[in-house]
């Protein structure tokens, strides 16, 4: 791509928006009577419409040959042969080879990395094996039946968000928690209730560097040290692409499960942080699982790009945040196993891609990764939804709910799907009330429908493995890099200077601007009573 090519392939989509400007998807709807089968894919078990969105077949093309000018081929092929396109930390970002089933090699730095990811995964269904069966059992020889992972950001959300999606196939026998943050409430309410000699503490941290999870794990140390006579360090487990830290901290070769450096911690369910799903679910669902997210890379690298689900997809989310300036997107479970996947999503596509400079560092000029944000829709319709259909912003929606046979609690699940359907139409088709201004629902807002058969591990797999590629081209066509998150550092910094202070430590060098001085001053005063 030359910027030339790069930029004459921007201008034709910004054409393509302002020409679309007073478009009425009614209209569009109307004029094609095929437009709702010809949006709608069907990928890896998962039915998509995408026929509900602003957007003729002129403008997706000029987003098609935005992707071609952005040398999307080239990058995807590039991220799936581990080369290093995380080019500020030097390293390939290859969450695709951990579930990739081929026999062909990845080379990174000349080494098939293939082996290594089958050892992990060995390992990981071992463990997994050991604990559900009572062969791996505490230090008085009482099998585990609370596991807890210690562990924050892309070391928590994934495997919690797989435990509740699929609950319904977990173990009735182990209860998995999860402590995330430094908040003392959680921690100390878990421990006033576990079982210390029945219990598994899992300390998951790429880095093993993150304060959270640090403080966490010497807190529940200290707490089994004064709870069990001997044998603590059989109740620890160390998850980490940082073997040498866990090493530091006292955990013994046996007692580390690592993962290579290459996974980025938003994209690690798939590695060994996928380990308290694979304890709660089984190795076998959590294979399967795996397999669900290798269906949709397969589908991603060879599917035409106007068949591309996470392409398409990728490609709305760049039209929407870019060319129109919409500033968030909602993300609308109808199901309550799917409570996080929001703010899963949240993660995923903020760090890759909220980035306000390119690959190179120079300062971009037009909006990246809006706000993501959502929550389970049905409860949403009755806190947020006013917003979305009369609130003067327009809010892309997406919504899923899973259409599997009614059978649970009869005609809940058949309210449910009405009612997920039933807010897409509305914000599609509106409502005219000429002589109530305050009753009008404008319509005209955009929306994807994701129906799903049911809830396996396959379906999640390939549900989670499309927002990630997804993330990815939207990345590439905002020339951002999605696999580095400076952003975050600078509050972790000032926070260790805060904390010593706080502890009425100097600083030596620290200064602080007259409101945080005057916070640091009332804050020492009172955590000092
Ligand atoms: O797994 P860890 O190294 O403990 O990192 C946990 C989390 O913290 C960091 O600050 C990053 O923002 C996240 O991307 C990461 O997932």
């Amino acid at each position: 791509m030359t910027p030339a090519q790069f930029s004459s392939a921007w201008q034709t989509v910004a054409a393509a928006r302002t020409r679309l400007a007073g478009c009425r998807m009614t209209d569009l709807f109307a004029a094609d009577p095929q437009r709702a089968a010809r949006l709608t894919l069907d990928v890896a078990g998962l039915h998509v419409d995408l026929s509900k969105h602003l957007l003729d077949d002129a403008a997706l093309a000029a987003l098609l040959a935005l992707a071609e000018a952005a040398e999307l081929p080239r990058w995807r092929t590039a991220l799936f042969a581990g080369e290093p396109i995380n080019n500020s930390e030097g390293r390939p970002a290859l969450h695709t080879a951990l579930r990739d089933a081929s026999p062909e090699p990845i080379l990174v730095n000349g080494q098939d990395i293939k082996p290594g990811v089958a050892a992990m995964r060995r390992q990981i269904a071992d463990l997994a094996d050991a604990v559900r069966s009572g062969r791996r059992v505490g230090a008085s020889g009482q099998r585990f039946t609370r596991v807890v992972n210690l562990g924050i950001g892309g070391s928590y959300w994934g495997p919690a968000l797989a435990l509740e999606a699929l609950h319904e196939l977990a173990t009735p026998d182990i209860r998995i928690d999860f402590v995330s943050n430094v908040d003392p409430a959680p921690l100390k309410r878990l421990l006033a209730q576990c079982e210390p000699e029945r219990t598994l503490f899992l300390v998951s941290s790429k880095s093993f560097g993150t304060t959270e999870t640090l403080y966490n794990y010497q807190a529940a140390r200290a707490f089994m040290t004064g709870q069990l006579a001997e044998g603590v360090d059989r109740h620890f487990v160390a998850v980490t692409a940082s073997p040498d830290k866990a090493r530091a901290l006292g955990f013994a070769h046996d007692a580390i499960v690592t993962f290579p450096e290459w996974v980025g911690g938003r994209y690690s369910l798939w590695s060994a942080i996928g380990l308290p799903a694979a304890i709660g679910l089984g190795a076998q669902c959590f294979a399967q699982l795996l397999e669900g997210a290798a269906a949709m890379d397969r589908h991603f690298l060879s599917a035409p790009p106007a068949h591309n689900l996470p392409l398409l997809l990728g490609l709305l989310d760049v039209w929407y945040a870019s060319f129109w300036g919409f500033g968030s997107r909602a993300l609308l479970p109808y199901d309550q196993g799917l409570r996080l996947l929001p703010t899963y999503v949240q993660q995923l596509a903020m760090e890759s891609d909220g980035k306000g400079v390119d690959r190179d560092g120079q300062p971009l000029d037009y909006p990246t990764c809006p706000v993501i944000w959502g929550g389970n829709g049905n409860d949403g319709e009755h806190t947020f939804y006013q917003l979305l259909h009369q609130g003067p912003a327009t809010i892309p929606a997406e919504f899923l709910v899973c259409t599997r046979p009614d059978v649970e609690l009869p005609g809940h699940r058949q309210r449910l799907v009405a009612q997920c359907l039933a807010q897409a139409e509305a914000l599609l088709t509106g409502f005219d009330a000429p002589d109530k201004p305050h009753a009008r629902c404008p319509g005209n807002r955009p929306s994807t429908m994701f129906l799903l058969p049911g809830m396996t591990p396959q379906l999640l797999g390939a549900l989670l493995a499309c927002h990630e590629h997804r993330t990815f081209t939207s990345g590439v066509l905002w020339r951002v890099n999605p696999f580095d998150q400076f952003g975050v550092e600078l509050g972790k910094r000032l926070a260790g200077t805060l904390e010593r202070e706080l502890g009425g430590q100097g600083v030596p060098g620290a200064a602080h601007d007259a409101s945080t001085a005057a916070l640091l001053d009332s804050a020492r005063g009172r955590l000092g009573d």
